[in-house]
């Protein structure tokens, strides 16, 4: 190792060397670093800042780095590695002295200095992380740490005043915006195509994994992705996500958050925006640049930090990126420039553009090279390592070491990897500079948070899982409650009145209508007279028997189960479930089904005896008697009823009798029409349309003589049932019942009732009610997962709102905490940077 002069060199020179070599902030020595790597680029930076002026003397310091770093024993404490550094400090300046070869270049000295004191600077902050476990260094973890905070900030809330800041990456079309990305990420993952792809912004997450070899993104609102190990896949997802807004519209300002963990990236959060349009295409809305440079002008709003990419080959004065950093950031303070395609101009035009003299920025310009080498099938075939950072980081190198005469310059910053070293930095400093702004801002917002947590809901806490079983235990409540409307004297009742129907139909058809009924209970008219009505009775009670009473009672009580359940699901909180209120009528729907038949059966099977005989007994007997009578009595009401309104609209008892007596002079000179055009084939009346009345009159008073006949028969029927005839126990009782049908069909329909009643109990009602609350845990309840559970929840908008209160109010005491701790850790960091200004 050679050592060329310099001047002896102290802790306490430091600062005034790196003031006239570097000439660029040196925070990032004083607060942030604390490895070897973050010493490496360093001294690399160093490399670049001074190789050029300063020759060979930087790589016999970087000998001597290197061979610090290899000796350097790992449980050394901080006293013993300062003690170590002062050492070979000491042993550097008596060797560079005795290495006099008589030349006293001051610059030289400067060089050494710096070199020597960022090394130790930088290792020790280094050290003091890797020996003091109980308080690691802050500052190195700090990005990683403000970038989470920045996540769950995100989460609550999007207004400004809560941002934290991140890289912002703005340019024209095709500049190389997505290719620096994925040089930075090492993968080829972003939406690639000629029709403006990138159309929403892509808010990058990059999370660095140093104990995980593994590589992967994932999507926190798409969860079902879960974890995506093939770059290739995300690509896909992420054209995807651009694409699903139209070619019309264009442009969304709907982000798209992806977070990538790789043990190649470093911490760091990055936006990828649409890049500027000159003009829109023919299928592009107009104002498609106006919307552009819109979305950007959101995103570039301060604290965010702005990489301007420009690409070499065009002319920074016409650069939009530029214009825009410019116009919210004239002197440059958090733009860094990107000189993409460097390799698309002459080395001498690309390093001009680098030295950054026409349009200034504080934070500088770098040049990169990003386009990957071309690789063919073979290559790609036999390719194990997926990461393109290698293949892009080579062409890079290779050009910028073939120009390096040109670019090895001080102040010249070159390359992905400075680029990706630069961007931790500026991001670093940007947030810890931060600190003391967004924790004010975030204890505002807790404050009024908690007030109104308090104010609105008394400090009471719900979560989505309490509320989803609240909901499901009212409904199973509910349930209980209304089971009492199916209970057995309850369908019985509903089953008697569906009968009843059917008895009055059954005796419409077969005895009201009869022109003999005037002679039921009349003795010996003719000689078959008993056998006409008996045999009369006997199809009466066939008719209803079989009249599939076993299916029709089921379903009337599916049917009432059915309503029941969509009653229960039709109100709130269901109205704001329409899923679950679906789900949970499609579960009884299925319980139903598979039951139906079983339980139709089941019935009928029991009904079978009285399709043959009934027996009926005295009580049975004048309970029928009485029920029918009163149903008669109902039905006479009616009929009274709509007979009166009849007359009142008509006008009056008169006039509808007048009406009735023409309508019948009508009927009788139709009949006679009739017969004559039978007999003589000639009609010699009057035509029989014109008509004296009013035609609505007409048929109301037509209806009105079916009521009036319908009455007459009532009064014939109630008298023969209230009269001796039908009374038990006067002697033949089946004759009795032959007289009187109604009573013996309405006993019939009872008994029926009753045991269908018995049955549709055991078989539907009580299965049902035991099978379906269980269903709903099983097929329901324990099917939800933890989001399934959340939106479920958050369908309610008042729970909505009160979790939404909740959790920002829980995150923002979380982040609160955790500021507050990087304060105070940044506080008892402070003697460190005091030490490094001692130097
Ligand atoms: N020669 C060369 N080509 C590059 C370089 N960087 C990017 N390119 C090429 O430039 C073209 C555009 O690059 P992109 O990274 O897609 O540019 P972009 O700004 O993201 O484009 P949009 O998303 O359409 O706005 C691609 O063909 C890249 O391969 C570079 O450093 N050198």
């Amino acid at each position: 190792m050679r050592f060329v002069h310099a001047r002896s060199i102290s802790f306490s020179s430091f600062p005034r060397f790196i003031g006239r070599a570097l000439r660029v902030p040196i925070a990032g020595v004083t607060v942030g670093g604390g490895t070897f790597a973050y010493a490496n680029y360093k001294f690399e930076e160093l490399r670049n800042k001074t190789a050029g002026v300063f020759g060979d003397i930087t790589d016999g310091l970087f000998d001597a780095w290197s061979n610090v770093q290899d000796t350097l024993p790992t449980s050394e404490t901080i006293g013993e590695r300062k003690e170590r550094f002062r050492e070979w400090l000491s042993t550097f300046n008596k060797q560079t002295e005795n290495d006099n070869d008589n030349n006293n270049d001051n610059d030289k000295d400067i060089a050494k200095s710096i070199i020597a004191s960022v090394a130790v600077g930088a290792s020790l902050d280094s050290n003091d992380n890797n020996n003091n476990n109980q308080q690691p260094n802050l500052l190195m973890n700090l990005t990683r740490k403000l970038i989470e905070i920045r996540s769950i900030l995100l989460s609550i809330d999007q207004t400004d005043n809560l941002k934290l800041p991140s890289i912002v990456v703005i340019g024209s079309q095709s500049s190389g915006k997505s290719s620096v990305l994925e040089a930075i990420v090492g993968h080829e993952f972003l939406p690639k195509g000629n029709n403006m792809v990138t159309r929403r912004p892509i808010e990058l997450t990059l999370i660095h994994t140093p104990d995980s070899n593994k590589e992967y993104g994932e999507f926190p609102s798409l969860s079902s992705y879960g974890k995506l190990e093939d770059f290739g896949a995300i690509q896909k997802i992420l054209t995807d996500l651009n694409l699903s807004v139209p070619s019309s519209e264009c442009v969304s300002d709907k982000p798209i958050d992806l977070r990538i963990y790789s043990p190649h990236v470093p911490d760091l959060t990055l936006i990828d925006l649409p890049g500027y349009v000159q003009i829109a295409g023919l299928d592009q809305p107009d104002n498609l640049r106006e919307q552009i440079s819109n979305l950007c002008e959101k995103y570039i709003k301060t604290p965010n930090i702005i990489l301007a990419v420009c690409a070499a080959d065009v002319d920074l004065a016409n650069s939009p990126a530029l214009r825009a950093s410019r116009r919210v950031d004239p002197l440059g303070l958090r733009t860094v420039g990107v000189i993409t395609k460097m390799d698309m101009v002459t080395p001498n035009e690309g390093s001009a553009i680098l030295s950054n003299k026409r349009y200034p920025l504080h934070l500088g310009y770098v040049g990169v090279v990003c386009k990957a080498p071309k690789r063919g099938i073979i290559d790609r075939l036999s390719d194990n390592d997926p990461n393109m950072t290698g293949a892009i980081m080579k062409r890079e190198e290779n050009y910028f070491q073939n120009n390096k005469e040109l670019f090895n310059k001080p102040g010249l910053l070159i390359g992905t990897d400075t680029l990706r070293k630069k961007l931790m930095e500026v991001l670093e400093n940007s947030m810890s500079s931060c600190l003391n702004n967004i924790t004010n801002a975030v204890q505002i917002e807790q404050e009024e948070a908690a007030y109104q947590f308090k104010v609105q809901y008394n400090d009471r806490r719900v979560s989505p899982e309490s509320y989803v079983a609240e909901v499901i235990d009212n409904l199973k409540a509910k349930l209980r409650d209304f089971q009492g409307e199916f209970s057995k004297p309850q369908v019985r009742e509903k089953l008697e009145s569906m009968l009843d129907d059917r008895v009055m139909n059954i005796l419409e058809q077969l005895y009201w209508n009869d022109v003999k009924l005037n002679d039921l209970g009349k003795n010996n008219i003719e000689s078959d007279h008993d056998n006409y009505w008996a045999y009369k009775l006997d199809t009466a009670r066939s008719l209803l028997t079989k009249s599939g009473i076993g299916r029709d009672s089921t379903s009337l009580v599916a049917d009432g189960i059915r309503n029941l359940i969509e009653a229960l699901t039709d109100g709130p909180p269901f109205s704001h479930h329409n899923n679950a209120a679906e789900r949970i009528i499609e579960l009884s729907h299925d319980i139903l089904r598979d039951k139906l038949s079983i339980t139709s059966d089941q019935v009928e099977n029991a009904l079978k005896p009285f399709k043959f005989e009934v027996d009926v007994e005295d009580k049975e007997w004048n309970k029928g008697r009485r029920h029918v009578l009163s149903a008669l009595e109902g039905e006479q009401k009616e009929c009274d009823a709509k007979l009166s309104e009849i007359r009142k609209r008509v006008g009056g008892y008169r006039k509808l009798n007048n009406i009735i007596s023409y309508l019948k002079s009508l009927d009788e000179r139709k009949l006679n029409q009739e017969a004559e055009i039978e007999n003589d084939g000639v009609n010699n009346n009057e035509p029989a349309w014109k008509l004296a009345y009013n035609p609505a009159h007409l048929i109301e008073a037509r209806q009105a003589m079916k009521l009036s006949e319908r009455l007459a028969i009532l009064k014939l029927r109630m008298s023969t049932l209230r009269s001796s005839k039908c009374k038990f126990g006067n002697g033949d009782n089946t004759k009795v019942e032959t007289i009187c049908p109604e009573a013996f069909l309405t006993v019939v329909s009872e008994k029926l009732a009753y045991t269908s009643s018995l049955f549709l109990q055991i078989e539907l009602l009580q299965s049902f009610f035991d099978q379906f609350p269980r269903e709903i845990d099983s097929r329901l309840m324990y099917d939800l997962d933890r989001n399934a559970i959340n939106k479920f929840a958050r369908e309610n908008p008042t729970i909505r709102s009160h979790l939404d209160l909740q959790e920002r109010k829980d995150k923002l005491e979380d982040v609160l905490k955790r500021l507050e701790s990087l304060l105070h850790l940044k506080e008892q960091d402070k003697p460190k940077a005091r030490r490094f200004s001692l130097f």
